[in-house]
This record gives structure tokens, sequence and C-alpha cells, in this order.
């Protein structure tokens, strides 16, 4: 299935990394059924690094998982880069637990996903290794999963989606059951890969802060079923500032306090 072109910055057509047109989903049938989401159109650029932000139970998840290819949606429709999503094939997908092998080592982990991607055994410890790097592992593909901490498996857990070359990062939530430290540090190294790799990322989050600091574009979406209430573009300095700097700045406090009012209101 593909859907239909977008004019691209330089007047070419491109498709959208992630294409959700006249998406509802509801769970269940007659008078136990749930309208959970929609009806929802959105385009997400590649690149483009979208938080979703609404009230719990809007249908957040219920979007991710549309995009991740876990559900179809019941009506409308739903491509990454013109397919119907396949779980696995277009995202890797980070869940608020890690979700990782726990007697396995950290390599091992990672290694599965590469496997299950199709990449050749004698690349693996070479890529195994890339992907510890990239996500501030380095040096930690012989532990056990059980020796490491909270964010250190939800670190591997980011490097398993990341592998096998997908460009489409889904996460629900992913930080929300870390301490604020540790989740500060993620969101730098997430915020950090998200630049550098280019991908394309959606994410879930109740957090405003959480948001404006890691977002290209915020989504704020309605009460269930959720629609797009604010659609707000963030364009803030990728590289050049530390952390503090940029919760400095006064763009910073202006999307934190427009978010916050979408979001209040939304509740
Ligand atoms: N499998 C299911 N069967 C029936 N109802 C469901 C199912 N999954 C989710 N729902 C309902 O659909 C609505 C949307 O759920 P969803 O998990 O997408 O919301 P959310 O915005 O991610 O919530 P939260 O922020 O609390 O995680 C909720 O009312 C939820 O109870």
């Amino acid at each position: 299935m593909s859907t239909a072109p977008d004019a691209g910055a330089a007047g070419t057509a491109t498709v959208a990394a992630v294409s959700v047109r006249d998406v509802a989903h509801v769970y269940g049938r007659g008078g136990s059924a749930v309208r959970a989401l929609g009806p929802i159109s959105l385009d997400v650029p590649a690149g483009e690094f979208l938080v979703l932000v609404g009230p719990s139970g809007c249908g957040k998840s219920t979007l991710l998982r549309l995009i991740a290819g876990f559900d179809r949606p019941t009506s409308g429709a739903v491509t990454v880069r013109g397919e119907v999503p396949e779980p696995g094939r277009q995202s890797g997908v980070v869940f608020q637990q890690p979700r990782l092998f726990p007697w396995h080592t950290v390599g091992d982990n990672v290694g599965l996903a590469l496997r299950y991607a199709g990449v050749p055994r004698a690349e693996r410890p070479a890529r195994v290794a890339e992907l510890l790097d990239r996500v501030g592992l380095s040096g930690t593909a012989g532990r056990r999963v059980w020796e490491i901490s909270g964010g250190q498996q939800q670190r591997v857990a980011m490097a398993r989606a990341l592998a096998g070359d997908r460009d489409l990062l889904l996460l629900d939530e992913p930080f929300a059951a870390l301490d604020a430290l540790t989740r500060e540090r993620l969101q730098e190294d997430l915020r950090r890969v998200g630049h550098e790799t280019g991908s394309t990322s959606v994410f879930v989050t109740h957090s405003v802060d959480e948001a404006v600091f890691l977002a290209t574009r915020i989504v704020v979406l309605s009460r269930r079923p959720g629609v797009v209430t604010l659609d707000l573009p963030v364009d803030l300095p990728r590289t050049g500032l530390d952390p503090d700097e940029l919760r400095g700045l006064p763009e910073y406090a202006a999307l934190r306090a427009e978010t916050g009012a979408a979001v209040r209101a939304a509740a």
C-alpha cells in the first residue's frame, strides 16, 4: 500500500516515514466497545522526533501500537515508509520496562535482535559493540542483565531497538520508572542519538518537560478518544548547549508553558 506523497523541502515528492490517515481505533464490540483513538491524521517526516503527550487513557499507546504494527486500526490507514507496518520490521520499540532476557549477557540481548534482523553471525560482535557504544554502554557486552542498573537496562533496550538499521524508534514512556537523575541522563543521550543518527522517533510521555527537551515536534492529544489538540514545532538548538543552558532559554520556557496549558486543557 502506498501513501499520498508530500512535497519535500526541495519540492520533490517524499514518502513520510510514518503516515497516519483518518485513523480511529475501537477495542471490543457492542456495549463493551471502547473508542480509544481518533479520528486522527499525522505525517511524521524522516528525522523528526515527535513526542505525544496527553491525559491518561487518551490513546497514546494505542497509536504507538498501530505504528509498530501490533494492531491494525479499526478504520483509516497507518503506513511506515509506504508499507503496512509489521512488528519488528520497520521499527524498534522501547517500553517502560526494558523486557530483556535477564539470564543472557548484555551483548547477547542486542545480538539476538541483530540475528532476528538477519545480520550475519560474523558481523554481529562488531555491530553489538557499535550499538552499545552509541547508547553509552561501551565495554558492557559480557555483563549479565541482572548485574546492571535499571537505567543501564533501559539503554540496552534502546540499543536493541536500534539494531538492524531500523531507523524508526517507538518509545512508550521508556524513562517513567527511572529515578530523576538517571532519567535526565537518558534523555540527554537519546537527544544526542536522535541528532547523530538522523533516526525518526515517536515518543510517548506524560512529562511536559521531557517533551520539550526531546522533541522536534510536540503533539498533544485530547481525552479519549484522542484527537490532536496541539501540533507544535520545536525549534530549539540540537547542539552547542548543555542541558541546563537549553532549559534556561526563554524559548524553552515558552514551549513548556504552551504545551503545559494544552495538556491541562485536554485533561
Ligand atoms: N486491549 C484493550 N482492550 C480494551 N480496552 C483497551 C485495550 N487497550 C487499551 N484500552 C483502552 O483504550 C484507551 C486508550 O488506552 P491507551 O493505553 O492507548 O492510552 P494511553 O494514553 O497510552 O494511557 P496512559 O497514558 O495511561 O498509558 C483506555 O481507555 C484503555 O483502557
